[in-house]
């Protein structure tokens, strides 16, 4: 009944508000702040790559916790990767929100935003954007390495790259999450005063350094590990190996030994 009525009046008989928006908000900063942790660690293990192709071999391998099952189990990348497509969604969800949602309310912030001239309004400009190109970006990535998850390695990865034209949409996603991931880091750390400190207007000048540096160094870094896949990948297209999984050099040297090749 007391939902009814704050349905209604906006309030409850006793005058009170819900507490929900607080909760659903602490929600999104919660998601918020594990998917911005995630994608650290997602771009370095990603930019395996880097290193060789043994190393990004190695990596797949352990995800697919091949120490416990011979030859890995993609299945449970998949299971990882449902858990993070939650988060996401719950994220999204509680992102959306924030996003006006006609013209009138759009036109009230953009006015707001210039009459404030206030840098980090603009930059909550910036996330919304991004935001919204990663509903459609995001989903696609995620859904594919959800159901292709035995489809990670050294080659594959590098064919979905370049010949199932993944990198137009690597590129649009990279660009998008690593600005919408850094100002929401920052933000949050303004928000919750996380480092405030005795001088808290200090602590935000620096922590925008370390904003736009942690910004700069994962573009740079995801922006070589794609051209290392699209590499790879155009090559192996044009040596006809489409479809060719990738076998480490200790498994051929092994090989190499048990029949003799090698003294
Ligand atoms: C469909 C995808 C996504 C949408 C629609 C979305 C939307 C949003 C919006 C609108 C905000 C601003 C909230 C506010 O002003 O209070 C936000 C905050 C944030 N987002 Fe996202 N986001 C998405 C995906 C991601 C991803 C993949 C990451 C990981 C890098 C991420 C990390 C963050 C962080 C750390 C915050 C700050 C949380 C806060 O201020 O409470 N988001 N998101
Ligand atoms: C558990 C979840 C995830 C897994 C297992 C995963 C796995 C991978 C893999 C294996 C690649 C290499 C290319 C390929 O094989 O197609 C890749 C690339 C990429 N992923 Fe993810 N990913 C996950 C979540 C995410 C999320 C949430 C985002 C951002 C919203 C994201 C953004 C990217 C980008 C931008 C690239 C391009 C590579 C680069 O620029 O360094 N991934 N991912």
């Amino acid at each position: 009944m007391s939902d009814l009525i704050e349905g209604y009046l906006g309030k409850t008989v006793e005058g009170k508000k819900s507490r929900v928006p607080a909760k659903l908000d602490y929600l999104q900063s919660a998601t918020g702040l594990f998917l911005g942790l995630f994608m650290w660690g997602h771009m370095f293990l990603v930019s395996s790559i880097l290193i060789s192709k043994d190393f990004m071999y190695a990596v797949t391998k352990f995800f697919e916790a091949s120490f416990i099952f011979d030859g890995g189990e993609p299945i449970i990348v998949s299971g990882v990767v449902l858990f993070v497509f939650i988060v996401f969604i719950t994220h999204a969800a509680m992102g959306m929100r924030k996003l006006p949602s006609n013209f009138k309310q759009y036109q009230v912030i953009k006015a707001h935003a210039k009459s404030m001239g206030h840098e980090d309004t603009k930059l909550w400009f910036i996330q919304a954007y991004t935001g919204f190109a990663m509903f459609f970006l995001g989903s696609v990535h995620l859904y594919i390495m959800m159901t292709n998850a035995d489809a990670i390695g050294p080659y594959a990865s590098a064919e979905r790259v370049w010949s199932a034209w993944m990198w137009p949409l690597y590129i649009l996603l990279l660009l998008a999450v690593e600005l919408h991931g850094s100002i929401g880091l920052y933000r949050l750390a303004v928000k919750w005063g996380w480092f405030d400190g005795k001088d808290p207007k200090a602590t935000r000048k620096r922590l925008k350094v370390w904003k736009k540096a942690l910004t700069w160094f994962f573009l740079i870094l995801g922006f070589a590990t794609l051209a290392a896949y699209i590499k790879i990948g155009y090559e192996n297209q044009q040596a006809g190996k489409i479809g060719e999984r990738y076998v480490p050099t200790a498994q051929i040297m092994e090989y190499k030994i048990n029949n003799g090749r090698v003294a």
